[in-house]
């Protein structure tokens, strides 16, 4: 499905013009994409079966704080290396979502070991931020150069090295490299433990998104994939978390499910939108077009990111996902 609409999107794809590929960005600010992310405050303590208390708001709302406001200032000092770090964080963030779903979703054996899954991590991971430096390098620097020249524009040449035949070249190899040896480890852990249906389907997502992030400018497809794919599987994970979604979502009533997750992401949706307008007000240049704005929104979003992969990464830790083999230990 992917695929098709990778070259359903193809067949358009010179004829959409650049403002609308912004429009699922944007839309993403309201549906699915920020919300996701506006329940790191409910998540720890439910995962652990403990009421939240004030101590554990204050713990993420500290975090918030710190880690947030420390890399904001980093924006500040350094635009050309916050864009660096906020597309390294993306990276490592979106692959980890991708293997607590396979792990805990499709029940994947051949991704048994520590090793296996931080390679898939690097690659389901690197398919978004990776593959659209390779196939479409003038949006990839026309998006860094806004973020970057909101805070300096004479910084905006600084990664100018990175979107060179020579370097694009070999990223694409070394990728690619990845990719193979990553699927073809995992081929055969998936023969050996008799798991070759999860294999067929990490090996069939990873292809298909290949394909569609080859295909599809970065904006449009990033701006699709980051709701329906990223923060939809997100948002399953915190439903299953929480008592009251879960099970709704075992009587197969979605839509009780989203509306428990509607009203619990609802307030600090809202409350992102007042860091928003500062982050807005606090850029040097002031936005006046479309690409500007959705600039400010990215930079909003990585200052936002960056806490929120700490407790992302709280909760993996809690299913001891980076360390399979004590998972196995333990028989749970
Ligand atoms: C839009 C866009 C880009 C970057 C998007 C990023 C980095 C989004 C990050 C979103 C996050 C971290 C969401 C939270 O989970 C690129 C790659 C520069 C290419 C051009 C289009
Ligand atoms: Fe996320």
């Amino acid at each position: 499905m992917t695929v098709t609409l990778g070259f359903a999107i193809r067949g358009f794809g010179g004829t959409i013009p650049l403002a609308y590929q912004y429009v699922p960005l944007l839309v993403s600010a309201l549906l699915l994409g920020v919300p996701h992310g506006a329940v790191d405050h409910l998540v720890l303590p439910r995962s652990r079966g403990k009421p939240i208390t004030r101590r554990s708001l204050a713990f993420v709302g500290g975090l918030y704080l710190l880690i947030g406001g420390g890399y904001a200032f980093v924006w500040f000092l350094s635009p050309a290396l916050a864009f660096a770090l906020f597309i390294l964080v993306t990276l490592l963030h979106w692959g980890q979502g991708d293997v607590y779903a396979l792990v805990e979703l499709t029940d994947a054996s051949h991704l048994s070991t520590r090793r296996i899954r931080a390679s898939t991590a690097l690659v389901r991971g690197g398919l978004p931020m990776v593959i659209p430096l390779v196939a479409f390098p003038e949006q990839y620097r026309f998006v860094a150069a806004t973020l970057i020249g909101a805070f300096d524009p004479r910084a905006v040449g600084a990664l100018d090295w990175v979107f060179t035949p020579e370097v694009r070249l070999a990223v694409a190899v070394g990728f690619g490299l990845l990719i193979a040896t990553t699927l073809g480890a995992g081929y055969r852990r998936a023969v050996r433990t008799d798991g070759v249906r999860p294999w067929l389907i990490d090996a069939g997502e990873t292809l298909s998104l290949f394909a569609y992030f080859g295909l599809v400018p970065p904006i449009l497809a990033i701006g699709l994939y980051f709701p329906l794919w990223h923060s939809l599987r997100h948002i399953l994970r915190t439903m299953l978390l929480d008592d009251v979604a879960a099970s709704a979502l075992s009587d197969r009533s979605t839509g009780r499910a989203f509306w428990r997750f509607t009203r619990d992401a609802a307030p600090l949706t809202a409350g992102a939108f007042i860091v928003l307008g500062a982050v807005a007000l606090a850029v040097p240049e002031t936005p006046t077009t479309v690409p500007d704005a959705v600039g400010v929104y990215l930079v909003f979003i990585a200052v936002l990111t960056l806490p929120h992969v700490v407790v992302v990464s709280l909760l993996d830790r809690q299913l001891d996902l980076w360390s399979p083999q004590r998972l196995s230990r333990s028989g749970t």
